[in-house]
């Protein structure tokens, strides 16, 4: 089984997300005690999309993501460069275009859209594996229209020093060990916890944000800081 390591190597990545598609939606409910399913509902209600509105979810995965943006009645592009995730997805939806899903497969450092395509852009749980994260962020906003906005969805960091100690331990034993269980690929997971970690905190996210065009930025933690979400406009 392939398991990517901190350098993020796009092939790595996307042949890790290969390995675990099939097993991947049962595992984030044990891992997160079935938390996901709270903070995907929050970052469908930040997007806040409404019907009419095209939506890109980048780095979709499975389209888990994705499904509850249909269900507001906006359109929804599913773009993944894993085939394996994207596989999975189309199996469970019974087809590549149904009920307003679309997958596409795609690199998001080169994304196939044209400029100004989307209404909103959002990203869950994506954007840490991306091997270049400013230039995802660029590429994001070159395809969002002119007063669109964008979410991200990412694990973060708490902010209290001693319980965000408390869960790198759990990050770093327990989780790898149950989620090697359920997946039958617990080096997948420790990447998971290794890049949870490594990712940038709250405020250095929100500035590289600014740095790659975006405003009006601004974030929120979900579960005291165990995910985040940021947002921002494409403002011109
Ligand atoms: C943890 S999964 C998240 C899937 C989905 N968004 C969700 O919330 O369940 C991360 C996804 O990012 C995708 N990914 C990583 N780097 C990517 C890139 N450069 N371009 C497109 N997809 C990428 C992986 O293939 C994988 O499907």
């Amino acid at each position: 089984m392939t398991r990517a390591k901190l350098d993020k190597k796009p092939q790595d990545v996307a042949a890790m997300f290969d390995g675990i598609a099939d097993r991947y939606d049962l595992v984030n409910d044990v891992i997160s005690l079935g938390q996901d399913r709270i903070w995907r509902k929050a970052a469908v209600n930040a997007v806040d999309a409404y019907s009419g509105e095209l939506v890109l979810d980048l780095a979709a995965g499975t389209g888990t993501s994705s499904e509850s943006f249909v269900r507001k009645g906006a359109r929804v592009v599913a773009c993944d460069f894993s085939l394996g995730m994207l596989r999975a997805g189309v199996r469970r939806r019974g087809g590549a275009s149904r009920g307003g899903v679309t997958f596409v497969a795609g690199d998001a450092l080169h994304l196939p859209f044209a400029d100004e395509t989307f209404d909103a852009v959002t990203i869950s749980f994506g954007l840490r594996n991306v091997n270049d994260v400013d230039q995802a962020l660029r590429e994001l906003r070159r395809v969002t229209k002119v007063g669109g906005r964008m979410v991200i969805c990412e694990f973060s960091h708490i902010p209290v020093e001693f319980v965000d100690r408390l869960y790198s331990t759990y990050l770093m034993g327990a989780l790898p060990k149950i989620a090697g269980v359920v997946s039958g690929s617990g080096d997948s997971y420790d990447y998971l916890s290794e890049s949870i970690m490594a990712w940038p905190k709250q405020p250095e996210l929100a500035r590289r944000l600014q740095d790659a065009g975006w405003s009006r930025v601004a974030w929120r933690n979900l579960s005291t800081g165990i995910v985040a979400l940021h947002r921002g406009f494409r403002d011109e």
